[in-house]
């Protein structure tokens, strides 16, 4: 069927085959475009920006499915635009401004981010509900949080907010409860050290462990300060966007100075500078192990400083009824907008069409066409598997020179019996009982959560939920059969479960009402994240942050989002480079301002800057 109309100022004519996912045969077109005020799609149909057609009231002026103007009299014509569906065929047929493949965090961030500056967003998630990582899954009346439960970013203070900015973007705002203890740290030689909310409090008690070394913990957290508070200055946005970026430097030269200082540093050399306890800088290592799963000396000074320091600044703050809350509220807030999210929609291929990515092909053989192709999948699925056949491109070779995908969790949930703990247990743990030189090896490290510590209304009454999780790779797990693979779930599980019996709560085994142990295996199935990696990790030493890659890649029209770009893991560093990658593609589909010039200047002083890491 073919709709068409005509009025004397103007002309436009579609053919519904055309919409959607069908592809547009080779035939003239004539293209409306209104001011990007009113919309940047002709429902449905991307349109070049540049050809502007004026309208006398543009408040007034809509275009439903059909196709149909309804207030067809109110249009003047500046001037017609041809347009030939061989030329630009992916932008014609495009059915959206964005494409976003998965909803994690950082996919939810970049979609919504998008839709509240009017893009037409479409996000595909593989699994049933949003959140990857930051998910939730509910079983026996409790419900756990699939990954961490530490929410960084989730106060009402300052610029770094980014979980709170994200929802309140789209209208949202969720009750939290603010954690009183960061993290409990249970360390070799009995070293126990919380992480208060209140600064001085914790630097009192590190202090008193290490009272030689006052001076040392006061600069080192100090210098972690000063990059907080430059970052904290700024309006955070995309440092792919000469407009933007030139015009940070111009208003707040010192905090950009600042920053452009520290982004080649590594937290381990500054700790370095100030202290010289072997085991203070052990605890330092441990600081940033839980945050990036390498050592201080491996850990970006910036990343570090912006853990370090919002904890006490905002602090941490847990969503009441569980960290899929913040998904589940971004895919509500996204929709709201007027934008889709899809699930049981798992992308197999990003369709390229002269170089440019201009779609998706969908596990059931759909095909989805959009302007712009964001991915939320990490760096080595997309150019793995999306992009498979594809040659990979020198900046995703330099990318994998660098970094090397982390390895992956066990993870336990467990229900257990609320009086097993004792009276004031915190609810975040870290457990490396007595070599240092296991912190980072498999399984050396616990990490635990019990996130009914902050919202009993997770799980059943007189019960709470751990969460226990240790680093483990998949190679451990591939290659056994069911019955096997099963069995060393549970070998290791029991394992684990003995060390925080012995450490910890005594009597936790008799107690346990639920438990159900998650391998890599489960991880790369339900995340779909190559090996379930938990992200990169510097292959080396790096030079801090500036080998990290920003949400452009070689590919036209094709952007990443998510912890395998800067700033890297992290459910906070994901929202920024949701931000970022936001901003970077508004201002290629044209609703954000744009310097082409400028543009080709910083992505070349870009590439030049990472060639140095
Ligand atoms: N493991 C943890 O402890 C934990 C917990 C919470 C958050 N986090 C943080 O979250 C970060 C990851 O966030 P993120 O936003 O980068 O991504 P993510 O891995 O959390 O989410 C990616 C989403 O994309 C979907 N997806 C992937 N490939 C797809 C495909 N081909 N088709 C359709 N959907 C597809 C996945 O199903 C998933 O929902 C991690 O770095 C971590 O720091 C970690
Ligand atoms: C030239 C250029 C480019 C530039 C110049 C200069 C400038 C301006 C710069 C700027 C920069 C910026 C802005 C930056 C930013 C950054 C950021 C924001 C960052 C962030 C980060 C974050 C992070 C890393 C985070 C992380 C976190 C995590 C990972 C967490 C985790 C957790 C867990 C695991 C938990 C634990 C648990 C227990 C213990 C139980």
């Amino acid at each position: 069927m073919s709709l068409g109309f005509k009025t004397p100022l103007f002309y436009c004519h579609f053919n519904t085959a055309q919409l959607g996912s069908s592809r547009p045969r080779s035939q003239k077109h004539r293209i409306l475009s209104v001011e990007p005020v009113q919309t940047s799609v002709f429902d449905g149909y991307s349109v070049p920006r540049n050809n502007k057609i004026r309208t006398d009231n543009l408040g007034k002026v809509k275009l439903n499915k059909d196709f149909v103007l309804r207030s067809k009299s109110v249009l003047t014509v500046d001037k017609e635009v041809d347009v030939d569906a061989n030329e630009g065929l992916g932008r014609k047929r495009s059915s959206y401004d964005a494409i976003v493949i998965g909803s994690g965090i950082g996919g939810l961030v970049a979609a919504t981010q998008l839709a509240v500056k009017g893009a037409k967003v479409l996000v595909l998630e593989k699994y049933v509900i949003p959140g990857g990582s930051s998910g939730y899954y509910e079983r026996d009346g409790y419900t756990f949080d699939v990954g961490s439960s530490v929410m960084f970013g989730f106060s009402d203070k300052g610029n770094l907010n980014l979980i709170t900015r994200a929802l309140k973007a789209v209208g949202c705002e969720m009750e939290v409860i603010p954690d009183p203890t960061t993290v409990h740290f249970h360390l070799p030689n009995d070293l126990s050290v919380q992480v208060h909310r209140e600064y001085s409090d914790f630097i009192s008690e590190l202090a008193a462990k290490f009272p030689h070394e006052r001076e040392g913990i006061l600069k080192f957290y100090g210098e972690c300060w000063k990059i907080f508070n430059a970052l904290n200055a700024l309006e955070l946005k995309s440092l792919e966007e000469p407009i933007y970026l030139f015009g940070q430097f111009f208003q707040k030269p010192l905090e950009c100075l600042t920053l452009a200082y520290y982004l080649p540093q590594n937290a381990g050399d500054i700790a370095r500078k100030y202290m010289k306890d072997p085991q203070l800088l052990s605890f330092i290592d441990a600081e940033c192990f839980i945050v990036s799963t390498v050592n201080a000396l491996q850990t970006p000074m910036i990343n570090a400083a912006m853990v370090l320091c919002d904890r006490h600044f905002g602090g941490i703050n847990y969503p009441v009824g569980g960290v899929g809350g913040i998904a589940k509220s971004l895919s509500k807030g996204l929709v709201d907008q007027g934008s889709e999210i899809l699930y049981r929609a798992n992308v197999t291929n990003i369709i390229l069409e002269h170089g440019k990515a201009v779609g998706v092909r969908l596990s059931d053989g759909r095909e989805l066409f959009g302007q712009t192709i964001i991915s939320n999948a990490t760096r080595w699925d997309t150019f793995g598997k999306l992009l498979k056949g594809e040659t990979l491109p020198k900046e995703e070779e330099n990318f994998q020179k660098l970094y090397v995908k982390a390895p992956s969790f066990l993870s336990i949930h467990m229900g257990v019996k609320a009086e097993v703990l004792p009276p004031d247990t915190d609810c975040h743990h870290f457990v490396l009982e007595d070599d240092w030189a296991r912190l980072e090896e498999p399984y050396g490290s616990i990490f635990l959560s019990i996130p009914t510590i902050l919202d009993s209304s997770l799980a059943p009454k007189g019960h709470h939920i751990l969460h226990i999780f240790t680093t483990s790779s998949i190679e451990d797990w591939e290659g056994l059969s069911t019955k096997d693979y099963e069995a060393k779930k549970k070998v290791v599980a029991d394992e684990i479960i003995s060390r925080l019996e012995k450490k910890l709560f005594p009597g936790i085994r008799s107690s346990i009402a639920f438990m159900e142990v998650g391998s890599p295996k489960t991880h790369r199935r339900y995340l779909a994240r190559d090996k379930g990696t938990y992200g990169p990790m510097p292959r080396k030493i790096p030079k801090g942050l500036l080998g990290m890659p920003f949400n452009t890649t070689a590919v036209d029209g094709l952007y990443c989002v998510g912890d395998s770009c800067f700033p890297g893991q992290g459910v906070i560093a994901v929202a920024f480079s949701g931000v970022m990658c936001a901003h970077r593609v508004a201002a290629d589909i044209g609703i954000e301002k744009k310097s082409p010039v400028l543009d080709a200047a910083l992505l070349r002083l870009l590439g030049w800057l990472r060639t140095l890491a």
